[in-house]
């Protein structure tokens, strides 16, 4: 369980500053709407009904980026999503926030400009030194409180999320509190029965991690995507070679290998590979072949096929908590889709504690009409989630809890 304060420790009638990640794909200049809106509008909502004066901060890409651009449109999409007027001022520590700061009144909420446009955020320092920055320095002393709510940014020791803690009462917010316990549940919590994890993706890496921090708690692995195409390699199979154009494949087995073949090796009999693979077929199609039957290395597979599906179904079914981490094909192509979907509907219709997480992989839940409400927990962090994962410290945790 954690141990920092949450806001039902908060007094009345402060004046309240809050961290949330509104970090959001930017297509054209326009910012889309995200689950990330969604979530930080009930911390929002639950402050300024308490009647708190409500400052928001947030950052938006990172400087040098398309997608590094001023939260204005971010101010008015969160303002949709909690029901009231949020204001938005062009400026994060200068005469003009520090104005519109001090004009709030009780339940009013205002949101600065991308905490990334100051120069004191961004340099990765310890919490300590960024304490000390004129950022946070300028700040503080107009709060009774800081609420840090961006769970999915607290792998980064940067001002917003490090410094302000360690200067005024420090608490987390509802996302941040049902993020971390979640994500902590499987390193965390005893389960009574079987534990899936479900991991997938583009990164061997990732799923290499996963496997070495919590091989003693999952019972079983079910693999897939790219990181399952390598696994497929190492035990002796004509799959995850980069053909044509493809650079997702022979670097990351040049990197991996020898750690892959040993967890074969320690781990075999937990590990489930796919037993067939999806392409594009010569008509433009799915096709899919069986793993047995590829004995040439002349083509890119996009999604684990139907009968690996077919196993993996009843592995779910069996299962007191499964954890996703990746998807299992190419998903944002309906054809290549059937893996990715049909792994989650199998977790949906089961009575399993569940997390998915993963920023690409959670978009598969809403893009084919699952409903979230089936899953325990649908994570809105993607390098946070697979921090905690593997077992690694998030700073901005570490930073609540010593408040
Ligand atoms: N066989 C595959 N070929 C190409 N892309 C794949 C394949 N399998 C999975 N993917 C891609 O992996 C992405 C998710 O991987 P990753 O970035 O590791 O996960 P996340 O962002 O969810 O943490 C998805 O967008 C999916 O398209
Ligand atoms: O979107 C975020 O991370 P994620 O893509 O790992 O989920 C966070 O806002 C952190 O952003 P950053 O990786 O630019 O520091």
């Amino acid at each position: 369980m954690s141990t920092f304060k949450t806001l039902d420790d908060l007094d009345p009638d402060q004046r309240v500053l809050v961290r949330l990640d509104l970090n959001s794909p930017v297509e054209d200049g326009e910012v889309q709407d995200n689950r990330r809106f969604e979530r930080h509008a009930e911390t929002v909502r639950e402050l300024a009904e308490a009647g708190h004066r409500v400052v928001l901060m947030a950052h938006q890409g990172r400087p040098g980026d398309d997608d590094f651009v001023s939260l204005d449109q971010h101010a008015d999409i969160l303002a949709e999503h909690v029901g009231r007027d949020v204001s938005f001022v062009a400026d994060t520590d200068g005469d003009d926030a520090i104005e519109a700061i001090e004009s709030l009144a009780s339940g009013e909420i205002l949101l600065l400009e991308n905490t990334r446009m100051c120069e004191d955020e961004l340099p990765e320092e310890h919490p300590d030194d960024k304490a000390k920055t004129e950022f946070v320095q300028t700040l503080a002393p107009l709060f009774d409180a800081y609420v840090n709510d961006a769970y999915s940014a607290a792998h980064r020791s940067h001002a917003s999320l490090v410094g302000f803690p360690l200067e005024l009462p420090a608490y987390a917010g509802r996302v941040m509190q049902t993020e971390y316990e979640a994500n902590s549940a499987i390193a965390t919590r005893e389960f009574d029965g079987q534990v899936t994890m479900v991991v997938g993706g583009t990164k061997a890496t990732d799923v290499i991690d996963v496997m070495n921090n919590l091989g003693e708690k999952v019972d079983r692995f079910l693999l897939g995507g790219i990181a399952g195409e390598l696994f497929l390699r190492a035990a002796g199979h004509d799959v995850g070679f980069d053909v044509d154009d493809a650079d997702l494949f022979d670097d990351q087995w040049e990197e991996n290998h020898e750690t892959i073949e040993s967890l074969i090796e320690e781990r075999g009999d937990q590990i489930s590979l796919a037993a067939d693979l999806a392409y594009e077929g010569p008509e433009g199609g799915r096709a899919e072949v069986s793993v047995e039957d590829i004995d040439e290395k002349d083509r890119s597979y996009l999604d684990i096929g139907s009968d690996t599906v077919a196993e993996y179904e009843p592995v779910i079914h069996d299962s007191e908590a499964v954890f996703v981490k990746g998807a299992l094909g190419l998903f944002e192509d309906e054809r290549f889709s059937n893996g990715t979907v049909g792994v989650l509907r199998a977790i949906a219709e089961t009575e399993c504690f569940s997390v998915v997480g993963g920023g690409d992989t959670s978009r598969a839940i809403e893009m084919y009409g699952l409903d979230e409400d089936d899953f325990g927990h649908v994570s809105i962090a993607g390098g946070a989630y697979i921090r905690a994962l593997t077992g690694a410290s998030l700073v901005g945790v570490e930073v609540l809890e010593r408040n």
